[in-house]
C-alpha cells in the first residue's frame, strides 16, 4: 500500500524520541519547526542534541530504554542504533491505543515515515519516495527549493487575507485561481 499524504496538527501531540545520535538529532530538528512537546530518551546525547534540548527547554533522560517508557506518548520515534530494540518498541507501542511508531532502520514498522520538506511561511512541500531513496527525497528538496521565491510567504498572506474579507461564491473562486496561476506563471519571467 502506498503511504497517504497528509499534514498532522501537533497541537496536542507528545512525541518522544529514543536516541540522541546523528539520526535522532535531523528528526529533532525536524520535528521542532512543528512542535516543542518533545521528550528525549537516550543512553547519552551528542553534543548538538543536548544543545537543542537545552534551548528549547526539552524534557530528557540520559538513561537506558526500559518497557514502558513509550506508554502515554502519542508518536514516538525509535532513533536508536539497535535493530532489535527498535523492534520491541514498536511492538510495546501496539499496546497503546492510538500511538504512532516510527523506526530509523525498520519501514515495516513505521506507521509513518518522514519527508525531506520546504517551509516558506505558510506554504509546506513535502517529498517521499515512500522509502525507496531517502537521499533523492533531500536532493529534490534542494532542487525545489530554489524554484520557489521568497515572495511566496507574503503572497500567501495576501490571499489569505482576501478569503477572509470576500465573500465565498464562484467568484472568488475564479478570482482566486486566477490569482495563483498568474502569481507562479511570473515567477519564470523574474528568472
Ligand atoms: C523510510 C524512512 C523512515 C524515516 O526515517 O521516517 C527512512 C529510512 C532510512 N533512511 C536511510 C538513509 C538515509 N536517510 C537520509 C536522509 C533522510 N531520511 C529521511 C526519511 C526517511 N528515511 C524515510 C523515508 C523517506 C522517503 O520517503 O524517501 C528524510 C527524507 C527525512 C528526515 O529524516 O526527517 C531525510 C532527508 C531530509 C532532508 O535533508 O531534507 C540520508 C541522506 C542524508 O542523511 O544525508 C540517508 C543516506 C542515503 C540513503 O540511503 O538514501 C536508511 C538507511 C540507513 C543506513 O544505510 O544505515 C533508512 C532505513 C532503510 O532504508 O532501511
Ligand atoms: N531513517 C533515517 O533517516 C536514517 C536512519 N539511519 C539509522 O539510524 C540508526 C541510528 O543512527 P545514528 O543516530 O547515526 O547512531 P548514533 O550512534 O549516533 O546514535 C545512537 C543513539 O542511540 C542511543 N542508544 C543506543 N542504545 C540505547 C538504549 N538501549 N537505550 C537508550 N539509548 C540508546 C545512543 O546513546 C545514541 O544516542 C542507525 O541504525 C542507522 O542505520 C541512518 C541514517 C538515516
Amino acid at each position: 500500500m502506498a503511504y497517504f499524504p497528509a499534514f498532522l496538527k501537533f497541537d496536542d501531540k507528545s512525541i518522544l524520541i529514543v536516541g540522541g545520535g546523528y539520526v535522532a538529532l535531523e528528526k529533532l530538528e525536524h520535528l521542532l519547526n512543528f512542535s516543542s512537546n518533545i521528550t528525549l530518551i537516550a543512553r547519552d546525547f551528542s553534543d548538538k542534541v543536548k544543545a537543542l534540548i537545552d534551548e528549547n527547554s526539552l524534557t530528557y533522560f540520559k538513561k537506558d530504554y526500559q518497557i514502558g517508557d513509550a506508554k502515554g506518548f502519542d508518536i514516538v520515534i525509535a532513533a536508536i542504533d539497535d535493530f532489535s530494540l527498535q523492534e520491541s518498541i514498536y511492538f510495546e507501542t501496539r499496546d497503546y491505543n492510538n500511538t504512532l511508531c516510527n523506526c530509523v532502520d525498520l519501514q515495516k514498522y513505521c506507521d509513518f515515515i518522514f519527508p525531506a520538506y520546504i517551509k516558506k511561511g505558510d506554504l509546506t512541500v513535502a517529498i517521499s519516495t515512500s522509502g525507496s531513496s531517502p537521499a533523492f527525497a533531500k536532493n529534490f528538496k534542494e532542487y525545489l527549493k530554489n524554484l520557489i521565491p521568497s515572495s511566496v510567504e507574503d503572497f500567501l498572506k495576501e490571499v489569505k487575507a482576501l478569503r477572509t474579507t470576500m465573500p465565498k461564491g464562484r467568484e472568488r473562486m475564479e478570482f482566486l485561481d486566477k490569482k495563483a496561476k498568474d502569481y507562479i506563471k511570473s515567477w519564470s519571467k523574474d528568472s
